[in-house]
């Protein structure tokens, strides 16, 4: 029996465009700025910075040459935790001055609420920082939904296509792995929640359904009819 959903967000509850055309493009804008203001008084940028540094081979005297390595791994949309730590910060600011609303998809809102008051407990997994899904989900256009989780997890407890992120994540809860269902539209991160044992629903929200040897929903009212079977 399932008894915690544990969901990805962009492509899931969120839409890849937001993601992509909205906070990618506002990252991008306002990191310079940010990072200028910040690396030498804030001890949290310094240490990211320190990160990309390592990762990159730039000096970490060459803040310009940072910011540049920075703004490339957005363009490739490289998953990089420092760089999604960055990211959550800048976009606290837009969030917090009213430039940024998160977005979420009108069955997702509903069926969230629902699972949360039926019992389920809710996680949520993304490579997005804790602090960006946090504000995703605090500040969306259909209010906060931040009271509905239990807990967040990001790409500290490793990369969304291994079968050992799951594995740590089944080891935080305590939960055995058959009563987790794994929410997200990107088939790679399903197999390596299944390798580890967890229940898996596969997110299509647009074009041709695919012949898949898993379950497959359109969105959130679909998913629930796989949690009424089981
Ligand atoms: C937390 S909102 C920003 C999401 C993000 O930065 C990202 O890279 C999307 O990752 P996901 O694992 O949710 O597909
Ligand atoms: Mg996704």
């Amino acid at each position: 029996m399932i008894r915690v959903i544990l969901t990805d967000i962009e492509g899931t509850t969120s839409s890849i465009s937001f993601v992509h055309d909205v906070l990618f493009p506002y990252a991008s804008e306002h990191l310079p700025d940010f990072i200028r203001a910040q690396h030498q008084e804030n001890p949290a940028v310094a240490e990211q910075l320190n990160a990309v540094a390592e990762k990159s081979g730039v000096a970490r005297e060459d803040v310009d040459g940072l910011i540049e390595v920075l703004q490339g791994w957005i363009r490739e949309d490289r998953k990089e935790t420092s760089l999604k730590a960055l990211q959550g910060m800048v976009w606290e600011q837009g969030y917090q001055q009213g430039e940024l609303k998160g977005h979420i998809y009108a069955d997702a809102a509903d069926y969230l609420q629902r699972w949360h008051d039926r019992g389920l407990r809710l996680f949520v997994y993304s490579s997005g920082s804790v602090k960006a899904q946090k504000l995703i989900f605090g500040f969306t256009t259909e209010g906060d939904f931040t009271p509905f989780f239990s807990g967040y997890f990001d790409t500290r407890i490793g990369g969304k296509k291994e079968a050992d992120s799951y594995r740590n994540i089944l080891a935080e809860l305590g939960v055995e792995a058959s009563t987790v269902l794994f929410l997200s539209d990107v088939e790679a991160e399903l197999e390596a929640a299944e390798e580890a044992g967890m229940k898996t629903a596969w997110l299509v929200r647009e074009g041709d359904l695919p012949e898949a040897g898993r379950f497959v929903a359109r969105d959130f009212a679909e998913v629930d009819t796989l949690l009424q079977k089981r």
